[in-house]
């Protein structure tokens, strides 16, 4: 069996990245912006007011008095140019008046017909957002997941086409005789499929596109049937069958079908059938069906995975430190990702680890990793999690 990081490895070798695709500003969000993209303009594209109050020339003091010559707004500026003893009536993201270098907020000013006069001495603070000063024209966004925010600085730069990776497209198959679909009648010794819910959900947030195929039946006739409905997917998902009983055939017939593999069996717990290889032009990546199992691996194989084909060049997530809040055995050969509880910076494992618990899996918000052979651990120790 080899280690998690060890698989981890050998799987994302198999992501070769996908190709790009320009697509509008809007339909960008949640994707790998795939290039560079460059700033099309200054922003502010001038000297912007700040606040709302009178643009004036020069250091004011207590007093002082200013004639008011006319007014510039958010959208239209003043055009004329401003002399000494003389102010413009200014509104917040106006363009700041040639002649004036400052803004006095009409709060620190009294104003009577067209004059007005400063109640206190001008501020330190001049009240303008110099041109350029969020962003120069040519100032570079690199790759990135892109964010709500990013979605607005790319729009502030006037970029209304965005180059993204292309989604990858996720067939999922689950497998086993015992599986119907939710809303179905399951029989006595039926249970209803439900893994394929939380990983079509966590591919989609990952920027996949999804395909949910029809539940393959323990028999290899009925799994290449469904394999073949996966033709065209880069990543197929099996879910189910991948361990060591008489009707876990997901390896024997992805083999007979011709998959390279990467790896079976891995170091962990839960998730220890896990496999991987290249079928055909799609990778595939045959999860347990234990459903704590299957979502575990999710986490850390099909996200880093999906990650990866679409160019991001840190994939796995990262290890957090939080502090244990109870004692733990000494571990096993095999990493454990204990479904835990986070409270500010303290932890708790749950005292229930059967991997076919879900009702566990949604009340956790940490994996609480626990490294192989790793020692008893104390309360008050630090030790890694993942965010769950
Ligand atoms: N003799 C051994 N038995 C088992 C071993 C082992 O090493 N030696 N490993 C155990 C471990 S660990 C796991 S994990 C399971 C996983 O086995 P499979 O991947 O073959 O999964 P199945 O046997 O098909 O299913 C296991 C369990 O999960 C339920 N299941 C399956 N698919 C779904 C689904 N889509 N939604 C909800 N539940 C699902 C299934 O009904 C079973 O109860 O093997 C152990 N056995
Ligand atoms: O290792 Mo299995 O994935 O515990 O149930």
């Amino acid at each position: 069996m080899i280690s998690v990081e060890d698989a981890q490895t050998r799987l994302l070798a198999l992501a070769a990245p996908l190709s790009s695709e320009t697509v509008p500003l809007r339909a960008a969000a949640n994707r790998w912006l795939a290039a560079p993209v460059a700033a099309r303009r200054d922003q502010p594209p001038f000297d912007a007011s700040a606040m709302d109050g009178y643009a004036v020339a020069g250091d004011p003091a207590a007093g002082d008095s200013f004639q008011v010559v006319g007014e510039a707004g958010a959208g239209h500026g003043f055009a004329g140019s401003v002399g000494p003893g003389q102010a413009v009536r200014i509104f917040t993201g106006a363009p700041v008046p040639a002649g004036t270098s400052r803004v006095v907020i009409q709060e620190d000013v009294d104003r009577q017909g067209d004059r007005i006069t400063l109640r206190v001495a001008a501020d330190s603070g001049r009240n303008i957002r110099p041109q350029g000063a969020d962003f120069a024209a040519g100032a570079r966004l690199a790759p990135r997941w892109l964010r709500p925010a990013d979605l607005a600085l790319l729009a502030a730069m006037n970029v209304a086409q965005v180059p993204v990776a292309r989604r990858p497209v996720v067939a999922f198959i689950a497998t086993g005789d015992e599986l119907v679909m939710p809303g179905e009648d399951p029989g006595p010794d039926q249970i209803i499929a439900s893994n394929s819910f939380a990983l079509e959900a966590m591919a989609r947030a990952a920027g996949a596109e999804t395909r949910l195929l029809p539940i393959a039946r323990d028999e290899d006739a009925a799994l290449r049937a469904v394999f073949a409905l996966a033709d065209g997917a880069d990543v197929i998902v099996t879910i189910g069958g991948a361990s060591v009983g008489d009707h876990d055939l997901v390896a024997r017939t992805a083999g007979d079908l011709g998959l390279v593999p990467a790896f079976h069996k891995v170091a962990m717990r839960p998730g220890k059938p896990l496999l991987a290889g290249r079928l055909g032009a799609s990778v595939l990546l045959g999860l347990p069906g234990n459903p704590v199992s299957a979502i575990i691996t999710g986490q850390l194989f099909l996200l880093p995975l999906l990650r990866a084909l679409q160019g991001d060049p840190a994939p796995l997530p990262a290890p957090q430190a939080a502090i244990l809040t109870e004692p733990l055995p000494a571990n096993g050969p095999r990493a454990h990702y204990m479904r835990a509880r986070l409270a500010g910076d303290r932890i708790t494992p749950f005292a229930q680890q059967d991997s076919a618990l879900l009702t566990i899996l949604s009340e956790a918000s940490a994996l609480l990793i626990r490294p192989a052979s790793d020692g008893q651990r104390q309360p008050g120790e630090t030790v890694p999690y993942l965010p769950f």
